[in-house]
């Protein structure tokens, strides 16, 4: 049976990412880019979908494990009765071949190893033509892709799977590298485990000692930091929303999606926490991704691309993987890509303020095209859209969105007033008052004192909890205390996670029953920090910071009646929300009304 979604801890080398059980088990990575197919399909099928199991004979064997500080090195200790192990498992960011290294260092006694390698190229459903190279590395072809095993252990072919037992005594250690490269060149050179596992700390601990937070929630922030740099396509700058695709946001359900790729909305999120933690490398890569694939007419702005910019996104189905506890279909491709979500308009021009506040300038053209999207979304914001959520159940006015077509307004405003930029200001503002004006017409319902899903509806929302958070309206209007209210009593659930929606009654388009989304969760408590209720604010983090598995991470939702992680995993939009709440609790008492995630720009 497949490990649960918290069992998994993430490897990745900035262009790819694997995921690996407590028990050893390799059940996941997409070679060579994170929106490549799979060659380890476990994680949605069964073991003979591809997967790399290394791990103690000892079927008994327990396990603890734990990143390096500041790494992303996994290090799984296992205990047995003969004795203990230490795997360690690492990707070392790329240089010209992407490697995957396994190193078994013994640490007491002595320990019968089992390694079971079953490659399946194309998302689990291609055997690989497998041969010895003149050096006795192992050589497994399937069309276009090429791995290359190496290791000093015996190895065997055994019903289509590469099988090693071997022991490994105190002071020993055993080393493991699979490397990608495309087929119709030669065999990737060697990687020599020990230099790369020491050039992969070296990469890790510099990185992180770029972290500017101080707060009280270092442990936390630095590790969601490492996870969101983990989803940094390097090459590019582009962020994927999470490494995986398909895991259920429902255990048995269909709401199975792709997120292998590049959100306007989360990628800007992204790019706000890396920000406020001192990062803006990444900040100006990720600028300079946006600009070019959001280039050319802003009509044709997608809400999300490929890591490289492609905008060709279709989705479609394998059958022939069972997905992740029967949750079918597996889905690849994401048929969100031609949706309209008025909502990306304000988080990218937000995104684009705020990093023109960090001193990341843009030139003529990268303000030209904010002026473009302006222009752009005086002609639709009028119009229904699918939203943040992304629902399929058509468009709607949904009040987050056109809350959102305000935020881009008042942010080019903003950019325009304080680097003396060239624009139409007295449209803009004309526009910006508005939007507000519909919003607070339309968007509200007095009976339930309380804003609401959509034009017309009765609905909450969690999205609602950004309106604070944007500048929209001020945290102690009457109208903003009796949304959260509104929410606390509909929408949190098992005392203290925040459902997205009632998917009873939105017209979302698919079948109700999902978990807790996480990211309106730790929204909440921004919520509490904006009203000074710190306390509050304090126990809900904390709550939510418990949720993480035992190596810091999130996964989209939280299922409250099982206990357990649902959603593709991990995902940035959690890591991202946990950053700003952290950041905004560690903020002086004296200005805490300006949370730091998509924060009121001034
Ligand atoms: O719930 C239906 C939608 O679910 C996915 O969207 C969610 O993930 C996105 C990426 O993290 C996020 O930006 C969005 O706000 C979430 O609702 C899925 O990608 C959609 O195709 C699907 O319709």
């Amino acid at each position: 049976m497949t490990a649960r979604i918290e069992d998994y801890a993430l490897i990745g080398d900035c262009e790819t990412a694997a995921l690996v059980s407590r028990t050893g088990s390799i059940d996941w990575l997409c070679w060579p880019r994170f929106d490549s197919g799979a060659v380890f399909a476990a994680l949605l099928g069964r073991p003979e979908n591809g997967r790399w199991h290394l791990a103690p004979a000892d079927a008994g064997a327990r396990s603890t494990r734990r990143y390096r500080e500041g790494t992303l090195i996994l290090e799984t200790e296992f205990e047995t009765a003969d004795g203990a192990v230490t795997l360690v498992d690492f990707m070392p960011p790329r240089g010209t071949t992407s490697d995957l290294v396994r190193m078994v260092v013994g640490k007491r006694g002595r320990v019968a190893m089992h390694m079971e390698l079953v490659l399946r190229f194309g998302y689990g459903a291609l055997v690989p033509w497998v041969s010895r190279l003149p050096d006795g590395a192992l050589r497994a072809i399937a069309g276009p892709d090429m791995v290359v095993l190496r290791t000093e252990v015996p190895v065997r072919g055994e019903s289509l799977t590469t099988v090693a037992d071997f022991e490994v005594g105190e002071g020993e250690t055993r080393s493991f590298v699979l490397a990608y490269g495309p087929s119709h060149l030669d065999p990737p050179n060697h990687c020599e485990p020990q230099s790369a596992l020491a050039d992969t700390q070296t990469f890790w601990n510099d990185w992180d000692a770029r972290c500017t937070y101080d707060g009280d929630w270092k442990e936390a922030v630095r590790r969601s930091l490492v996870t969101l740099k983990a989803l940094t396509f390097r090459p590019t700058g582009g962020i994927v929303a999470a490494p995986t695709t398909s895991l259920p946001e429902q255990l048995g359900g269909t709401r199975n999606w792709d997120y292998r790729y590049c959100w306007l909305r989360d990628a800007t999120l992204t790019l706000l926490a890396l920000m406020g933690a001192g990062y803006y490398d990444e900040a100006s890569a990720w600028r300079d991704w946006l600009l070019r694939a959001a280039a050319g007419s802003p009509s044709q702005l997608q809400i999300m691309y490929g890591i490289a910019g492609e905008r060709h996104l279709i989705e479609w189905t394998a059958p022939w993987l069972p997905g992740y506890e029967n949750s079918k279909p597996v889905r690849v491709g994401n048929a969100a890509h031609a949706q309209r979500q008025l909502d990306v308009y304000g988080e990218v021009l937000d995104a684009l303020h705020q990093a023109r506040q960090g001193g990341i300038a843009s030139d003529a053209d990268g303000w030209s095209l904010e002026c473009a999207l302006v222009k752009y979304v005086e002609q639709i914001w009028t119009q229904p859209d699918e939203g943040i959520w992304e629902v399929r159940g058509g468009p709607q006015h949904f009040t987050h969105s056109k809350v959102m077509a305000w935020v881009a307004v008042d942010r080019a405003l903003k950019s325009a007033a304080q680097f003396h930029l060239e624009a139409p200001v007295d449209r803009w503002r004309t526009l910006r008052d508005a939007i507000h004006a519909d919003v607070c017409r339309h968007g509200y319902d007095a009976s339930l004192g309380s804003f609401v899903q959509a034009y017309g509806s009765h609905q909450l929302d969690a999205s609602l909890l950004l309106l604070p958070i944007v500048g929209f309206l001020p945290p102690e209007d009457p109208r903003v205390r009796g949304t959260v209210a509104a929410i606390e009593r509909r929408l949190l659930v098992d005392g203290g996670v925040v459902m997205r929606y009632d998917s009873e009654h939105t017209a979302d388009g698919l079948p109700p029953g999902e978990g807790a989304f996480l990211a309106c969760s730790f929204w909440l408590a921004d919520n509490y920090v904006l009203q000074g209720r710190r306390d509050d604010a304090c126990r809900l983090f904390e709550r939510l910071l418990a949720l993480r598995n035992d190596v810091g991470l999130l996964a989209e939702e939280w299922d409250p009646r099982t206990q357990r992680f649902t959603g593709n995993f991990p995902q940035a939009f959690p890591h991202v929300a946990l950053v700003g709440t952290a950041m905004n609790l560690s903020r002086r008492e004296e200005q805490p009304q300006k949370p730091v995630e998509q924060r009121a720009s001034t």
